[in-house]
């Protein structure tokens, strides 16, 4: 299910269940670590059966609560399990306590600073600290996950963390960790999740390398990425339970039979001379996703190096900020790119008054963002709901400087929504997960983790290469900038994954109409 929820709305899904008498907490914790040792085996089929080797690290609260659960069905499989436990067992919730006791009767519950005698076990399973983290997690945690993992044997130690890694923020991606620990040191080979995963799985870095969500018999709410995600719910982009082609049928301009300009006529502002590469990657984007028509306007000065490159891209004079009035008064117009090559400065700032006075789709990346890095205010005033904002961190930084990643306290998504209120524009912040937030609320995540990693992204051009996918999608004019940026930023990932090693940007748009086939357009 693409719904990410924040710890609150997790508790608040269980309290709910258990309060209409659905289900009980310890039903739920018994499901819960059924799922684990079920995904487990699922990732591993060598740990299927019995005769392992597990080591079980169970923390104060209903986290350690599912530890417990997993320890008792690894040794009911005919495991070797060593349970290590932290916190006073009376202060626990009366379903933690009833899930260790029930262990209990299989083994003992060791000191967590003994966790690190013996021999290396097969799982290492980390039961610490789930939704109900507050602050960094104790030194002590830390030091036995490594001395688990050191332990002394040839076997491979695989962790599986419950919920989620331990120290990480579910809301926020961030790992709450004691001073000195490395940044991996809770790092997990699978995390599982319990009934929907959690925002901070898919922000900030990955802490494991696979994800997997088990469900424990919650009402899920239904999500259609066709819609406009629901206020405070945070979408994962993906196709979901659509096929791709339905997803996707709904916001590529080429409906059956449409003439080129029901498809759109984008816009692109390109470069001076020698500038020209990001304007024409852009408009090859652009056209290649599916605008009717593409037209690049450059300076005079760079007329003839770019006829020398495009053909189905039409070209056209662009004399400075008073030409370009005369290129917006063609109504066929429908969607206007500009930033990449413009240059920063007065100039682009003119042209930016021009465009966002025009009230068409317009999308506004790298230059023409920071271009108003001493005046955001002024940049904010000329925008509206059908502009879409594509900055990376350092663009963002710029406009909105009190909401920089460096001093962020509070996690890129709310930082987005707070920028994309502010600005009044849909505003899609760049990274391995791309946060898109729309002034009314709606925010929508594209993260390349698990397995969607792409790494490739980070060569020169790519991000012009999305400003000009995201305008042709938006290229009719009717497009909804929140579902044309998601679908944007989640084809650019699948573009890049299509083409893989060796990645540079001009193979973006030239990948699409192969990677539409794929997925079944
Ligand atoms: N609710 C349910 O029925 C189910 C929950 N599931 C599992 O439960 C966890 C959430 O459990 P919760 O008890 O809310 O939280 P945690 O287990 O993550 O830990 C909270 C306890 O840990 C203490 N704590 C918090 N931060 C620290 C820290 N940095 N250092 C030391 N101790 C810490 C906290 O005590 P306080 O001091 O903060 O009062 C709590 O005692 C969820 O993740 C699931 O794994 C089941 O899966 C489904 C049913
Ligand atoms: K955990």
């Amino acid at each position: 299910m693409p719904e990410l929820l924040t710890a609150a709305q997790m508790r608040a899904r269980e309290e709910t269940a258990m309060k209409n008498g659905a289900v009980t907490g310890a039903a739920l914790m018994e499901r819960a670590g059924r799922g684990a040792v079920e995904a487990t085996v699922r990732t591993w089929p060598d740990l299927a059966g019995g005769g392992h080797h597990a080591v079980v690290l169970c923390g104060p609260g209903n986290n350690g609560g599912d530890g417990y659960v997993v320890a008792r069905r690894l040794a009911d499989l005919g495991w070797t399990v060593e349970v290590f436990g932290m916190g006073d067992p009376q202060k626990a919730s009366p379903d933690a306590r009833l899930m260790r006791q029930l262990w209990e009767a299989c083994g003992p519950v060791g000191q967590l600073s003994d966790a690190g005698h013996g021999t290396r076990p097969d799982l290492l399973v980390d039961a610490l600290f789930g939704t109900g983290l507050g602050r960094a997690i104790p030194a002590e945690t830390v030091t036995a996950v490594a001395a688990v993992k050191a332990r002394s044997g040839a076997r491979a130690c695989r962790v599986v963390a419950l919920d989620c890694v331990s120290g990480l923020d579910c809301d926020s991606g961030r790992m709450l960790l004691p001073d000195g620990a490395a940044p991996d040191a809770m790092a997990a080979d699978l995390t599982v999740t319990f009934h929907a995963a959690k925002r901070g799985h898919y922000l900030g870095q990955p802490q494991s390398r696979s994800l997997e969500v088990v469900d424990i018999g919650l009402d899920h709410a239904e999500d259609d990425p066709r819609q406009r995600p629901a206020p405070g719910l945070l979408r994962r982009i993906e196709p979901g339970r659509l096929a791709p082609a339905a997803w996707l049928g709904s916001v590529l301009p080429v409906a059956p039979g449409a003439h080129k300009y029901d498809r759109g006529h984008v816009l692109v502002l390109g470069g001076g001379c020698g500038k020209g590469g990001a304007g024409r990657l852009a408009a090859r984007a652009a056209l290649r996703i599916g605008a009717g028509l593409v037209t690049l306007a450059v300076p005079p000065s760079a007329l003839q190096e770019n006829a020398a490159r495009l053909d189905a891209i039409m070209l056209t004079s662009m004399k400075g900020p008073e030409g370009l009035a005369d290129i917006l008064s063609d109504s066929r117009l429908s969607c206007v790119a500009l930033g990449p090559g413009l240059g920063v400065g007065e100039a682009t700032r003119e042209m930016v008054r021009q465009v966002a006075g025009a009230d068409r789709a317009t999308v506004l990346d790298a230059d023409a963002l920071s271009s108003f890095s001493d005046d955001p205010d002024a940049l904010f005033g000329l925008l509206h709901a059908r502009c879409v904002l594509t900055p990376h961190e350092g663009e963002f930084a710029r406009l909105f400087p009190d909401l920089a990643e460096k001093d962020r306290s509070v996690s890129k998504v709310d930082a987005a929504a707070e920028a994309a209120r502010r600005s009044g524009a849909t505003v899609l912040l760049k990274g391995p997960d791309t946060v898109i937030a729309s002034p009314d609320g709606a925010v929508s995540v594209n993260a390349a983790f698990y397995g969607r990693e792409a790494p490739w992204l980070g060569t020169a051009g790519a991000g012009d290469v999305l400003t000009g996918m995201i305008a042709g999608l938006m290229g009719n004019g009717r497009a909804d900038p929140h579902l044309a940026a998601s679908a944007g930023a989640w084809l650019h990932v699948e573009a890049a994954r299509y083409v893989g090693p060796g990645l540079i940007s001009e193979d973006l748009p030239d990948a699409l109409p192969g990677l539409f086939r794929s997925l079944g357009l």
